[in-house]
């Protein structure tokens, strides 16, 4: 595992330990989101623009993005642009989101929301759930087999779709023996572009993993997407979902933006 997943993924087990005293399964059980019918995340790429617009108020590679609009504007502009999907950073230390947010995205948009976060614990994929979402990201990186099998039948078994992250092939070729023996043939899976011990991100990392990709799956590219133009050539060698941060967020107005994108994307 890369240092900085190590660092945040050992800060979360330690947040985490907390988060369990206060909160029980049966209270996120009882929130009202946690029976709600959620939305087809895999859908809503394949069906729509594609882009996966993301809230996000800082990272650990560009500190913070000091946008001035609230989660509110940000998630319905997004959401009247003709994203397909939001994807709403949840992690407090690291990258400034929290359980609040994805709660308060919910109240906001009818597209589905990815909880994006540093998933190791069973007890995340229910929090998932209460709060609001209808997809997780599980990180390759950050999970033995095991754990990528069992968290993931429990999100299949809250009605959540995965978004399986990899970032070379031995990461992917885990994944694929995961989903190989999946019921459902939606399944999803993201090339991260960003090499996390320099920080840099390379599209060619999704071009160069795509071949590799089970047929059946949903592929996405994640980080560094920096225009239409890279949305066009990575679409034209079979991606559908792309997933955009920075390009958004460093920006006034991220929906505006994003509407700008997309438009561009289309023409
Ligand atoms: O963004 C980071 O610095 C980062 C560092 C360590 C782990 C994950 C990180 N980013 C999470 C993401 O995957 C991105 O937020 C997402 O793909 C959007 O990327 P971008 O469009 O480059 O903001």
């Amino acid at each position: 595992m890369e240092d900085i997943l190590k660092k945040i993924t050992d800060r979360t087990k330690a947040d985490l330990m907390i988060r369990k005293q206060n909160t029980s399964l049966s209270d996120l059980r009882a929130m009202e989101n946690y029976s709600r019918e959620t939305i087809s995340f895999h859908d809503g790429i394949k069906y729509g623009s594609g882009i996966i617009a993301e809230h996000k108020r800082q990272s650990p590679s560009k500190g913070s993005f000091k946008c001035p609009a609230s989660l509110e504007d940000i998630v319905k502009g997004y959401e009247a642009a003709g994203a397909s999907a939001i994807s709403c950073l949840t992690d407090e230390p690291f990258f400034g989101g929290t359980l609040k947010d994805l709660q308060e995205a919910r109240t906001h948009v009818d597209i589905p929301i990815l909880r994006k976060d540093f998933m190791v614990d069973l007890y995340q994929v229910h929090e998932a759930r209460a709060y609001g979402a209808d997809a997780i990201l599980l990180i390759a990186a950050c999970l033995n087999d095991e754990e990528l099998i069992t968290l993931s039948a429990e999100a299949i078994n809250l009605d959540l779709d995965i978004l399986f992250e990899v970032h070379d092939l031995e990461e992917l070729n885990r994944v694929k023996k995961v989903v190989k023996d999946f019921k459902s043939s939606s399944y999803v899976i993201g090339v991260n572009n960003r090499d996390l011990k320099k920080f840099k991100t390379d599209i060619q990392i999704s071009k160069d993993l795509l071949e590799h990709f089970p047929k059946k799956a949903l592929a996405i590219s994640e980080s560094g997407i920096s225009g239409p133009e890279v949305v066009q050539e990575l679409q034209d060698l079979g991606y559908r979902g792309f997933l955009i941060g920075e390009n958004f967020m460093k920006t006034n107005d991220p929906g505006r933006s994003c509407a700008k994108f997309i438009k561009a994307t289309t023409l």
